[in-house]
């Protein structure tokens, strides 16, 4: 398990405080002077904090308005400068060879980290910007240009950097430091832990560190690979497929962070979003953007993005067959054409009586101007406000012709006359989308219609309700409803676009509720995160080109992870077994760590299954961490009480673990994107067998082999998978 800092190379002494009459020296005593930079730059925090407690808003402005968003300001800026008491504000340094021009950079409007010249060539990385009474930074950002090269240089690629140093901590304090100097004389790598992984030592021991309390940041350790996706431009949209643990949950993140520092303004104005799988993962990842410094932004799931207040909301879930057809792309143009079959070509004239006089405009004009509407590319809403302007025009029209000089004022009235009116809702009627899915799901002849050449009729038969529904508060609503009526109101109304999306666990995602992400990205950009080989929905995603497509940003880069840093290498070999049958385009996750006697496989007795589980589970909690407890849904309620038996009282998926408390009891259907120090897996037979198909089953089994960092034990009494036998 994890070393003490003690057991650190000889760059990495722990060194007695120096006398008090000599200063300390970095070449002789170098942990001693980071120490007391340490110091002050907490020093110069709380300075920080203590300048933006005493600003006084009513010097600044008279607006109350304008004092008010000030103060909010303020306040966000008082909260983000609080020290963090478990981590130091700095982590790494980097020395550079010679004076580098440290501004910004373009597309940056965030600060002035790592000024000009004169504040030399040395710069301590934290997770946020510290600077002294001057105005000297004394902690960069890590965000910031010039940090970049504490995650990228190398000895080959030396970027500048003459030395680059890595710290360990114990709570808030330095414990060691780790030298790598890349430049200069003496060049030579950290301690390489395997697959060129840089951060030696130190990343090993953050990788081991026990897990408890909600994900942790990565910032210290980033990797270079993980860099260029999370400082990749804000313009373009990126997808990253990944095998389990090679980061991408944690880069996604953070890539957030970094944009939110990159482009702070344009982004305070447009929003970001983070999507993840369900509400247990949302709590495991919550507090990784707040550690960042990062506190506003919003995290979700598909399905809560598309219940809106007031709307309809799930009551229950669809058959695999059904839900996986109304997930469908092509359903999209079943909507399209649903939502436009109120209207209708007019049969009569419009007549506008206006003084003495009466204007009419032919059935034919009026036909022409809904056609019109009808082929140009507006939302249906957009038409239904469009309309009578254009009928009033046609009005003014007539006058004009008529030696009138009728004004805009003129044109409004009769906009909103009444026989205008009557016509619109004749012609081009308002729609309620939910109300149009509920009657596409209630009425089969309504919904043959719109899906003729479309559905065939085997599948149109499939869509139907049961039972026709009453009204939309008491229909059947299932999450699969919610996406359509979703696409139903963005055919009305364009869905407000967020500057960045960063869509997580991505695999599973059906092409309707792709469609539902990329509506709120439309005119920003989007990082998806997902691992093919652990899609495990019926209709889970074949390859990302397509997933890209149906998001609407088919040119989208996507990058592939490989390295993995949370599974030891024995239990991912051992898991990647299943990859032929699962997923045979994919290579093989590596993994930076080996951990001999990691895996262990207990065949046991049918009758004694429950209580070598409870046994498999005390073995783990003798050790340090998070132990997970992974089995089929069916089988939680005997675990639970056999592990009551035992005088255990396990979290649920997403409880946040603490020293008293380490033992969670989960879903398999609920474990992705999770993971615990040690891991008993129950019996895989009961895994595989849960899910409607053998490959499904066998990649949710792949998901819960993978969730380990330091141990799995896999207690069964059904013969395992051949490939795992
Ligand atoms: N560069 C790194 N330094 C330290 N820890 C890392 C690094 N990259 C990833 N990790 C750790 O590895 C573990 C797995 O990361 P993460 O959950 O982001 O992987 P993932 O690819 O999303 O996995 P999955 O596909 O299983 O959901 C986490 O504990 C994460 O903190």
């Amino acid at each position: 398990m994890s070393e003490t800092a003690d057991s650190l190379p000889p760059t990495a002494p722990r060194v007695p405080a120096p006398p008090a009459d000599r200063e300390p020296d970095d070449r002789t005593d170098p942990l001693a002077v980071e120490r007391a930079h340490l110091a002050a730059s907490r020093a110069a925090l709380r300075a920080m904090r203590a300048d933006a407690e005493a600003l006084d808003i009513g010097d600044v402005t008279a607006s109350w308005v304008t004092a008010e968003v000030l103060r909010g300001d303020v306040e966000r800026r008082i909260a983000a400068l609080a020290d963090l008491a478990d981590t130091p504000l700095f982590f790494g340094r980097l020395d550079y060879l010679r004076p580098i021009d440290a501004g910004t950079g373009p597309g940056n409007d965030a600060g002035d980290d790592a000024g000009d010249d004169e504040v030399g060539r040395r710069f301590h990385i934290g997770r946020r910007h510290v600077h002294d009474a001057h105005g000297d930074p004394m902690v960069i950002d890590w965000r910031a240009p010039v940090s970049q090269p504490f995650y990228r240089a190398s000895p080959a690629d030396p970027q500048g950097v003459e030395l680059r140093r890595r710290f360990g901590y114990e709570g808030g304090e330095l414990t060691a430091l780790e030298d790598e100097h890349l430049g200069g004389h003496g060049a030579g790598a950290a301690t390489d832990p395997g697959n060129g992984a840089t951060g030696g030592n130190l990343l090993l021991r953050e990788i081991e560190r026990p897990r408890v309390g909600p994900m942790r940041d990565i910032v210290a350790t980033i990797q270079p690979e993980q860099d260029e996706i999370v400082r990749a431009p804000l313009r373009g949209s990126l997808c990253v497929q990944g095998a389990p643990g090679t980061g991408k949950t944690a880069v996604g993140l953070h890539r957030v962070a970094y944009l939110l520092y990159a482009h702070r303004e344009r982004l305070a104005r447009s929003g970001t979003l983070v999507i993840g799988p369900n509400r247990s993962f949302l709590r495991y990842i919550e507090q990784v953007l707040p550690a960042l410094g990062e506190l506003e932004v919003r995290q979700t799931t598909v399905d809560a993005l598309v219940t809106v207040p007031g709307g309809p909301e799930p009551r229950g879930t669809d058959d695999p067959a059904v839900a996986r057809l109304k997930g469908d792309a092509r359903m999209a143009e079943v909507l399209r054409r649903a939502v436009r079959s109120g209207v209708r070509m007019p049969e009569e004239a419009l007549e506008v009586p206006r003084g003495a006089r009466r204007w009419r405009v032919p059935a034919h004009e009026v036909a022409e101007i809904v056609r019109e509407l009808l082929e140009r590319d507006i939302r249906y809403g957009a038409a239904l406000e469009a309309l009578p302007q254009r009928l009033a025009h046609a009005v003014l029209v007539r006058m004009e012709r008529a030696g009138e000089a009728p004004d805009d004022r003129v044109q409004a009235a009769v906009a909103r006359s009444a026989p205008v009116k009557a016509m619109v809702r004749r012609v081009w009627p308002a729609v309620d989308p939910a109300k149009v899915v509920l009657r596409l799901l209630s009425d089969p002849e309504f919904l043959a219609e719109r899906a003729e050449g479309v559905l065939k009729p085997e599948e149109v038969e499939l869509l139907a309700w049961p039972r026709p529904a009453r009204g939309v508060r008491s229909a059947p609503w299932s999450p699969a409803d919610l996406v359509l009526v979703d696409e139903a109101r963005d055919l009305v109304e364009r869905t407000p676009s967020l500057g960045h999306v960063v869509l997580d666990e991505a695999q599973d995602l059906s092409p309707m509720q792709y469609r539902a992400v990329g509506r709120r990205c439309s005119t920003g950009s989007v990082t998806v995160l997902g691992d093919l080989a652990q899609g495990t929905t019926p209709w889970a995603t074949g390859t990302w080109q397509e997933a890209m497509g149906h998001l609407g940003k088919p040119e989208a880069t996507v990058a592939e992870l490989t390295r993995g840093f949370r599974v030891p290498r024995e239990i991912i070999a051992y898991a990647s077994r299943l990859l032929p049958m699962i997923a045979p385009g994919l290579a093989e996750a590596g993994s930076v760590r080996r951990a001999p006697g990691s895996l262990r496989v207990r065949r046991v007795a049918a009758g004694e299954l429950d209580a070598a589980v409870v046994a498999a589970c005390g073995e783990a909690l003798e050790r340090e961490g998070s132990v997970g407890l992974i089995a089929a849904d069916a089988r939680l309620p005997a675990l639970r009480a056999a592990l009551a038996g035992a005088g255990h009282e396990p979290l649920g998926p997403g409880d946040e673990t603490s020293a008293g408390r380490r033992l969670t009891l989960v879903a398999a259907s609920l474990v992705k994107g999770l993971e615990y120090d040690h891991v008993v897996l129950d019996e895989p037979a009961a895994v595989i067998g849960a899910e409607p198909d053998e490959r499904t089953g066998l990649r949710r089994l792949y998901v819960a082999l993978t969730r380990a960092v330091s141990g799995l034990t896999v207690v069964h009494h059904t013969p395992l998978p051949a490939a795992l036998a």
